[in-house]
């Protein structure tokens, strides 16, 4: 996407061929910053400090860690213990031990001299199919788009509410929910996008905001709170979200907040769509019901990073002092709650059915 003209992924390798660059979501949206990733283990620690995030860009991170991994030790031993490194950084997306297998398919019958370079080349293949499958996925919903825009009055927006950031910082481009929008406005279909802020980390605020801000595309940054409200009011005409994992029924792991929006889509009549890659299918899995939540430290429930008047970034305590605080990082919504599912190869019902239909070849293996 393109910040300031100047055309950007999140990740890309650098010049040396022995480094990767990030840009640096900590720092968002008040700077944009780039670091430089140059071992297994500052990757693995900019997985779990979220200086990346968002579940295909963190698999993507995660195949260049081990590609830096193995310039260091290329031996059977290093490479197994660099995917249990990076594998245990986060627990719920998907995509992180579905990267890194792929990548161990490809790496180990690989001769330990040829790895790192081999690794370096599948991690780079696998960061191009993610800015086309979400391209894919962007062709795919702006049809959901096109069929609401033809219901409202010429020139009125559809009203699209998202919630965290599945834009183009948590891909390597595009994103997944936001790219059925950014392909609406760049087709000059009206849209307007309610933002949840998502506490705690705020990643609707800092990132989708900015993202669709440096895009163009009219957005209004709302509480976490006010979705239900809006809904009732006829003011959101069709909710996408992203996800982190999609359990073989349907069934959806996103971040939390995610179940309680689509409990007020499913109560108040709005079209409620979650948008993915395949790799964020977790075949193994009949239900959510044993989908790995994330918990995450108390710290980002208690305190708030911002921008003072002088342009300082500061972080405050926001709680009495002392009061304990529970950070739950993903909530699982039921598929029945779920309108479909948009992916790189069209819009699915979520269902076990819904998904066999797009995936033919997993029918079988499916849980
Ligand atoms: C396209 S995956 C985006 C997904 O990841 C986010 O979680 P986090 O920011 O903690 O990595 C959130 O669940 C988004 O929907």
């Amino acid at each position: 996407m393109k910040i300031d003209g100047v055309l950007y992924r999140t990740i890309w390798p650098s010049d040396d061929g022995a480094s990767v660059v990030i840009v640096d979501q900590t720092r968002l949206p008040h700077r944009f910053e780039t670091v430089t990733l140059g071992t297994l283990e500052e990757a693995a620690h900019a997985i779990r400090v979220m200086q990346v995030r968002g579940a295909p860009l963190i698999g993507v991170t995660a195949a260049y860690g081990l590609a830096l991994a193995l310039v260091r030790d290329a031996s059977d031993a290093a490479l197994a213990q660099a995917i249990e490194l990076l594998a245990g950084q986060r627990p719920t997306a998907i995509n992180l031990r579905w990267a890194l297998e792929e990548m161990r398919s490809v790496l180990q019958p690989q001769p330990p001299g040829d790895r790192a370079c081999r690794a370096f080349a599948k991690a780079a293949e696998m960061a191009d199919e993610d800015v086309e499958t979400c391209r894919r996925i962007g062709g795919h919903g702006l049809k959901l788009i096109e069929e609401i825009a033809k219901t409202k009055p010429a020139g009125e927006p559809v009203n699209i509410l998202t919630h965290c950031n599945a834009g183009w910082l948590a891909c390597v481009d595009w994103g997944t929910a936001t790219s059925p929008i950014y392909h609406a406005h760049d087709a000059g279909i009206p849209v307007h996008v309610w933002v949840d802020e998502t506490r705690p980390r705020n990643q609707g605020a800092a990132l989708t905001a900015f993202e669709l801000g440096a895009h163009g595309v009219p957005h209004t940054l709302i509480v976490d709170n006010a979705g239900g409200h809006l809904m009732q009011h006829g003011k959101v005409d069709l909710c996408i979200v992203g996800t982190d994992r999609v359990a073989a029924n349907g069934d959806v792991a996103n971040k939390i907040g995610t179940y309680l929006k689509a409990l007020a889509a499913h109560d108040t009549g709005v079209p409620f769509y979650v948008a993915l890659p395949y790799s964020t299918i977790d075949w193994t899995l009949s239900s959510g019901r044993d989908i790995p939540i994330e918990e995450r430290g108390a710290d980002e429930v208690l305190v708030m990073q911002g921008r003072t008047a002088d342009g300082t970034v500061a972080e405050v305590e926001i709680a009495a002092p002392g009061s304990p605080a529970a950070n739950p990082a993903f909530d699982v919504t039921p598929a029945r709650l779920v309108t479909g599912l948009i992916t790189e190869r069209g819009i699915a019902l979520a269902s076990r059915e819904g998904l066999a239909a797009l995936y033919p070849e997993r029918r079988e293996s499916a849980a």
